[in-house]
C-alpha cells in the first residue's frame, strides 16, 4: 500500500495513544477506530500493522532511533522491520535519520533487548533457562500467533469440520496435540462463519484446549471452572461431560461473565451454572467445600505467555504486580482446592511463563499437605498425545506453537 503523510499520522496518532500503556494496546486502537469511524479497511490495517509491529521490536526499535518518539519508531520499524527503502520514505524524514537507522547494527546489544522482553523478566527467566533458550522464547513472543480453533464435539466432529473448511477453500489443517483444535495458516474473520455462529467452533489456543483433556471430567460429575472469565475453557470442559452433570463458572468479573452467555447458548451445553462470586471466600464458595469431583483454576495472570498476541502486556506488568498476582494466586488455588472430595482433581493453569507464578505456587499448595503432584505427562500419554514436558505442562510458542502456558495436575489425598 502507498503511504501517504495523513496515513502516517494517523498511524503516530494511535501509537502515540498506546505508547502510555495504561490500557491494553488493543482496546486502545478500537476507540480509536471508533473516532475515525471514515478510515477505510486499508488504512485501517496500515495503522494495526504499525502499532503492533512497533510494540513487538519496541526494545530495539527505541535502540535504533536517536530520540524515540512515535513518529520515529514507526519510521525505524519501516526501515528496519519492513525493509523500506530510504528512497521511499525521503518525504517522511530527514536524510540524516534515515542514515541513522539503517546503520544501526542489532550485534553487542544486551539479551532482553535482541529477545524484546523487559530486563525484569530476563531475570527471573535466567535461573531456570539458558540465555540461547530466552532468546528462542523472546523470538518466537514476537511473532503474531496463528488462529486456533475448538470444534465442539456435541455438535460435530473435527474430521466433518476440516473437510467442509477445506472445500471452502481454507488453509487450515488439524493441531498436533489438542483432539480437537484446528489452525488456520491465515486470519480467516472466523467469527462471521455459519459454523461459529451454530456453535461448531470456539475461537481458542491449543494450549488451553489441553487443560479440558487434562481436568478429564467425566459424565455426571460435579465440577467447577473457578476463574471461569468469559468461558473458554468452561465450554470445551463442558463438551467432554456430554452436558451432563453440573459445571459450575465462577468469576468476579461480571462483565466477563456476562460474555459467556451468549457462547453457552451457541455451545448447546445445559449444564453449565455462571456464577458471579465476590472472592475465592465467597459463601457460595464455601458452600460446596469438599463436594466436587474436578476443579479448574485458570488463574489470574500476568499473561507473559500470551505476548504474541498482546505484545504491550510485557509493559503493562512489573515485578511488583508479578508479586502482587502470585500472592492472589496462591489464595485463589487454596481456595478452590477445599471444594474437592477426597480423590478429587485440581488442574491449576496459568499463561504465564514465570516460575514465581507456575511452578512456585502449585509447589507451595503440595508443601502445605494433602495433594499429591499427577504427572501431566502420563495423562498425555494415557490420551496418545505426543507431548512431553515432564511431570508439569509447560507450552512455549518456540517449541510447541502455542502461546506460552503452564498446568500442572493434583490429585486430593486427604481432607
Ligand atoms: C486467565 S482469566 C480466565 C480465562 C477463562 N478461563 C477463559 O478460558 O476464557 C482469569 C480470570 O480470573 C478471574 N478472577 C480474578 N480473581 C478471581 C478470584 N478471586 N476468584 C475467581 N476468579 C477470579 C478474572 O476475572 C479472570 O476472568
Amino acid at each position: 500500500m502507498e503511504l501517504t503523510p495523513p496515513l502516517l499520522q494517523l498511524a503516530t496518532q494511535a501509537l502515540d495513544l498506546v505508547l502510555d500503556f495504561k490500557r491494553p494496546a488493543d482496546a486502545v486502537l478500537s476507540a480509536f477506530f471508533r473516532e475515525n469511524r471514515k478510515l477505510g479497511a486499508r488504512d485501517r490495517g496500515f495503522v494495526a500493522e504499525a502499532v503492533f509491529g512497533v510494540l513487538r521490536r519496541y526494545r530495539y526499535l527505541s535502540h535504533v532511533v536517536p530520540a524515540a518518539n512515535p513518529r520515529t519508531l514507526i519510521i525505524a520499524w519501516l526501515i528496519k522491520i519492513q525493509g523500506m527503502s530510504g528512497a521511499a520514505l525521503e518525504k517522511f524524514a530527514k536524510p540524516e535519520l534515515v542514515d541513522h537507522i539503517r546503520s544501526a547494527r542489532p550485534e553487542g546489544l544486551p539479551l532482553a533487548v535482541t529477545a524484546e522482553l523487559p530486563d525484569w523478566v530476563v531475570d527471573k527467566l535466567r535461573p531456570s533457562m539458558s540465555d540461547a533458550d530466552i532468546l528462542a522464547l523472546g523470538r518466537a513472543l514476537q511473532q503474531p500467533a496463528p488462529l486456533d480453533v475448538r470444534v465442539n464435539t456435541q455438535k460435530t466432529d473435527r474430521d466433518v469440520v476440516l473437510a467442509r473448511l477445506q472445500a471452502e477453500g481454507m488453509a487450515v489443517e488439524i493441531t498436533p496435540f489438542s483432539p480437537w483444535g484446528l489452525r488456520f495458516k491465515d486470519h480467516p474473520a472466523i467469527n462471521r462463519h455459519p459454523l461459529f455462529l451454530d456453535g461448531s467452533l470456539e475461537v481458542q489456543d491449543e494450549g488451553s484446549q489441553l487443560l479440558a483433556l487434562l481436568l478429564e471430567a467425566r459424565r455426571g460429575e460435579m465440577v467447577c471452572d473457578f476463574c471461569a472469565g468469559a468461558g473458554g475453557k468452561t465450554l470445551a470442559v463442558g463438551a467432554t461431560m456430554a452436558s451432563t452433570g453440573r459445571l459450575y463458572a465462577f468469576d468476579v468479573a461480571e462483565k466477563r461473565l456476562a460474555k459467556l452467555k451468549p457462547r453457552l447458548a451457541r455451545s448447546g451445553l445445559s449444564n453449565v451454572m455462571p456464577e458471579l462470586i465476590a472472592s475465592e471466600n465467597d459463601v457460595r464458595v464455601k458452600r460446596l467445600a469438599g463436594k466436587l469431583d474436578r476443579v479448574l483454576v485458570d488463574a489470574p495472570c500476568s499473561g507473559l505467555g500470551t505476548l504474541r498476541r498482546n505484545p504491550d502486556l510485557k509493559f503493562r506488568q512489573s515485578a511488583e504486580s508479578v508479586a502482587e498476582l502470585a500472592a492472589k494466586q496462591a489464595s485463589i488455588v487454596r481456595a478452590a482446592a477445599r471444594l474437592l472430595k477426597v480423590g478429587g482433581r485440581l488442574v491449576y493453569a496459568t499463561c504465564s511463563i514465570l516460575p514465581e507464578e507456575n511452578e512456585a505456587i502449585v509447589e507451595g499448595l503440595v508443601a502445605e499437605g494433602g495433594f499429591a503432584l499427577q504427572p501431566v505427562n502420563e495423562i498425555l500419554a494415557q490420551h496418545k498425545i505426543p507431548l512431553d514436558t515432564g511431570p508439569m505442562l509447560k507450552l512455549s510458542p518456540a517449541i510447541h506453537r502455542t502461546d506460552g502456558f503452564f498446568a500442572a495436575v493434583l490429585t486430593k489425598t486427604g481432607a
